[in-house]
């Protein structure tokens, strides 16, 4: 069997679409998920999970308040206790995460934070000493952890962080203070009610010098009754868009000690005298914001195959208006309008998936090598890594919501589930940086890029940026994917140029450097994110390309087709520059064959991610089909159908109509 979702009993138009597929979709997962051993661990810890009911939801999640979802996850994650070493290799981080969205899903829980930013920041700048000391007890779950930096008065801008850090050489201690209102800590995820520790970042402080933004292992609330410690303030700050079943906190510090090897000192350093010695690179100690950002790509290429699972199976079952065929409805996949609201964004989550990817390896390289003393790969990851997380986000959001409206009305039903997923990933637009100033990070390389090539330094250019100093060629887009790369070569190229030679003729007309920067500040954005676009296609082609199996590589080589005619039309003012209109006409032309072609395989393409119905929690998007019993059954659970008259209509509605009849 191709397509391994078949099982009987399915809608069986669903299951003529999963016969219709050309590949199989287990080699595809292997594919997608970067080795067939990885596909297969995931497959046998989601059969696992289904063996151990009390891992199940108790209800459907769109039916919990906020405290029912906190206290689901608690539960959950006290059954998952007495089993994990049993469900997956515990030093496997990707078998973790998998294990987290099955089982606890994607609206946040006490370990939130603990996994992805505390543990890696003790990884990462934590001496070997206070590894010692603290890691083992993190990975063992004796203790949660968050990461908390975010100020009410500043997210941003790290340098205008106000909580201090004033280090004492008599005490050998440091004050941990927050100052104002505007400094208490808002938003860290986990650390309202749940995590008893924090890495708190505070501008250290050692005789009246300020040194900047440094990470302090901290300890929240007392290990035997979880109350807050005397000194600190700590709360939760409130429902969200999205992610409510995490208490994104607030904490406030008044005059809170903590010794001297609290510091995590892996890279800096405060003597017992008080001697500060700096790290090795200025932004060391913001690499657990580069390990999240690293990840980003990966992680919002499955929230958007989340949604697409939904739509694509959804739009394979839901049969409405006619083609050629006036005596069945089509189901409304086949009509070009919904192919192309779907089809791009199938392609942009495999493209992102493959990036992310890569950029994980890069950050496990950059930590060794860190390790080694070799700090020169940073700004080249930061930069990548700023401009993938903008991108891919805003992609990721609109593809969520286009899957919603392919969904019709029963897509704004809680029953499908995508607003909650849309919600969740749309705050990585937000979080680990604002993707506008995010945009400007990978901006500043790409102008001191040009600057290079101005300055006849071609040979200095990172890694992604030689295609700068090339000059424009003509393109011949007869000659396959490779020639769309050429187009937004060309166009990334000129508007590099373009933003850099605005930003310096502001300069030389007078303008400070901060003021030109602003002024050109959009042309900049654009610029980055024509990069980064062309960066996600290369690694698509590439990663295509290397694949042996000819029916995975030929559906894929498909996909790739959908995604950049789609790519190079989406960019299609900047490409005009390069190609003609006819030859868009033609680009237009190509792009709707090629979603012509990939139809066949649409709902293989999604099925191959093998998300569980359990980690999916749409009713809508179940993989069997059943879409109407399915919803009318979730609608009959709904609390407000537990009795025929609610108390409201019995207190308010039944006097106010009985007093307007009198
Ligand atoms: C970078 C800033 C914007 C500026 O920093 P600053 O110090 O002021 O720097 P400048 O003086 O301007 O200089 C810039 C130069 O420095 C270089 N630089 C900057 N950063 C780096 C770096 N990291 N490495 C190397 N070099 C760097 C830069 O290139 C410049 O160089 P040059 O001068 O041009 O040569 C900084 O202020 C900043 O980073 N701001 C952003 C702040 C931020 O990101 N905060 C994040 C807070 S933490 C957070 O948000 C956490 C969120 C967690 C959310 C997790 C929620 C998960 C939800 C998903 C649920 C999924 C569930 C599924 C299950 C599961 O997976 O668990
Ligand atoms: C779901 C979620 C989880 C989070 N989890 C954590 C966590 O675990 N730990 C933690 O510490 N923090 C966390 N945060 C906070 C998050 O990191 C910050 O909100 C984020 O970095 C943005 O900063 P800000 O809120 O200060 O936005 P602001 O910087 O105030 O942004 C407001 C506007 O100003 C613009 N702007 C600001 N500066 C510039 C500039 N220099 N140039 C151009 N435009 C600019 C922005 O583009 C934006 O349009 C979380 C946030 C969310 C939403």
């Amino acid at each position: 069997m191709l397509n391994k979702s078949i099982m009987d009993g399915d809608n069986p138009d669903l299951t003529e679409e999963r016969m219709k597929g050309a590949f199989d979709t287990d080699k595809m997962a292997a594919v997608i998920y970067g080795s067939e051993k990885f596909a297969i661990r995931r497959r046998e810890i989601t059969e696992s999970i289904s063996r151990i009911p009390q891992l199940a939801d108790s209800k459907p999640f769109s039916f919990m308040t906020r405290e029912e979802k906190i206290s689901e996850s608690c539960r959950k994650l006290s059954v998952l206790s007495e089993h994990w070493n049993q469900l997956i290799d515990t030093n496997n981080e990707e078998e973790a995460l998998h294990l987290y969205r099955e089982v606890l899903g994607l609206e946040g829980h006490a370990f939130s934070l603990h996994e992805t930013m505390f543990i890696p920041s003790l990884v990462a700048q934590a001496n070997d000493e206070q590894q010692e000391k603290w890691l083992g007890r993190a990975k063992r779950r004796e203790i949660i952890g968050c990461y908390a930096q975010t100020e009410m008065g500043h997210g941003t801008n790290l340098r205008a962080l106000e909580t201090t850090a004033t280090y004492y050489p008599s005490t050998q201690e440091f004050i941990l203070h927050t100052p104002t209102e505007t400094a208490l800590k808002w938003w860290p995820g986990a650390l309202g009610k749940s995590s008893n520790y924090a890495v708190v970042v505070a501008d250290l402080v050692i005789r009246d010098t300020h040194y900047g933004a440094h990470p302090f292992m901290v300890q929240l609330r007392d290990e035997k009754t979880h109350n807050p410690l005397p000194g600190i303030t700590v709360g939760d700050i409130g429902p969200k868009m999205a992610f409510n079943g995490a208490d994104n906190g607030f904490l406030g510090f008044n005059q809170y000690k903590l010794p001297r090897d609290h510091m995590l000192m892996r890279h800096s350093r405060v003597e017992e005298n008080g001697t500060y010695t700096k790290p090795p690179h200025a932004k060391i100690g913001y690499s657990s914001m580069v390990k999240v950002r690293s990840r980003m790509a990966m992680d919002q290429g499955l929230f958007m195959v989340s949604a697409l699972v939904i739509a694509v199976r959804y739009s394979a079952v839901r049969r409405q208006g006619f083609l050629d065929d006036k005596s069945r409805e089509v189901k409304v996949l086949d009509y070009q309008t919904q192919q192309h609201r779907l089809f791009p964004s199938i392609a942009r989550a495999y493209a992102f998936i493959f990036c992310g990817f890569e950029t994980i390896q890069l950050y496990d390289q950059l930590l060794i090598d860190v390790k080694n003393g070799d700090t020169s790969g940073m700004s080249d990851l930061h930069a990548l890594t700023s401009g993938l997380k903008s991108v891919v986000t805003h992609q990721t959001g609109e593809g969520i919501e286009q899957a919603r409206m392919a969904c019709g009305g029963h897509g704004y039903s809680m029953a499908s589930y995508i607003s909650e997923i849309y919600g969740v990933a749309i705050g990585g637009c937000t979080y680990e940086g604002e993707n506008m100033v995010m945009l400007l990070q990978l901006a500043r390389y790409l102008v001191k890029s040009v600057e290079l090539v101005k300055t006849g330094k071609s040979k200095e250019l990172g890694p992604m940026m030689n295609y700068l100093a090339e000059p424009d060629t003509q393109i011949d887009l007869t000659s396959g994917p490779e020639a769309y790369v050429k187009v937004f070569q060309h166009a990334a190229r000129r508007q590099v140029w373009k933003a850099t030679d605005k930003f310096h003729q502001l300069m030389e007309s007078g303008q400070s450097r901060d003021i030109a920067w602003n002024n050109s500040a959009v042309e900049l954005t654009r610029a980055s994110r024509l990069h980064t676009r062309l960066y996600i296609m290369e690694t698509f082609i590439r990663r295509v390309s290397s694949i042996s199996d000819v029916s995975i590589k030929k559906v894929l080589i498909d996909l790739v087709n959908v995604h950049v005619n789609y790519e190079v039309l989406d960019i299609g003012t900047y490409a005009l520059e390069h190609v003609s209109s006819t030859q868009l006409d033609s680009i237009r032309s190509q792009l709707y064959s090629s979603l012509d072609t990939l139809r066949p395989n649409a709902v293989s393409l999604i099925d191959s991610f093998q998300i569980s119905d359990m980690q999916l929690r749409s009713v809508l998007g179940r993989r069997d089909g059943h879409v109407y019993t399915n919803l009318f059954e979730w609608a009959k659970a709904s609390p407000l159908n537990q009795t025929h008259v609610l108390p409201s209509v019995n207190q308010y509605l039944k006097p106010m109509m009985d007093k307007a009849k009198l």
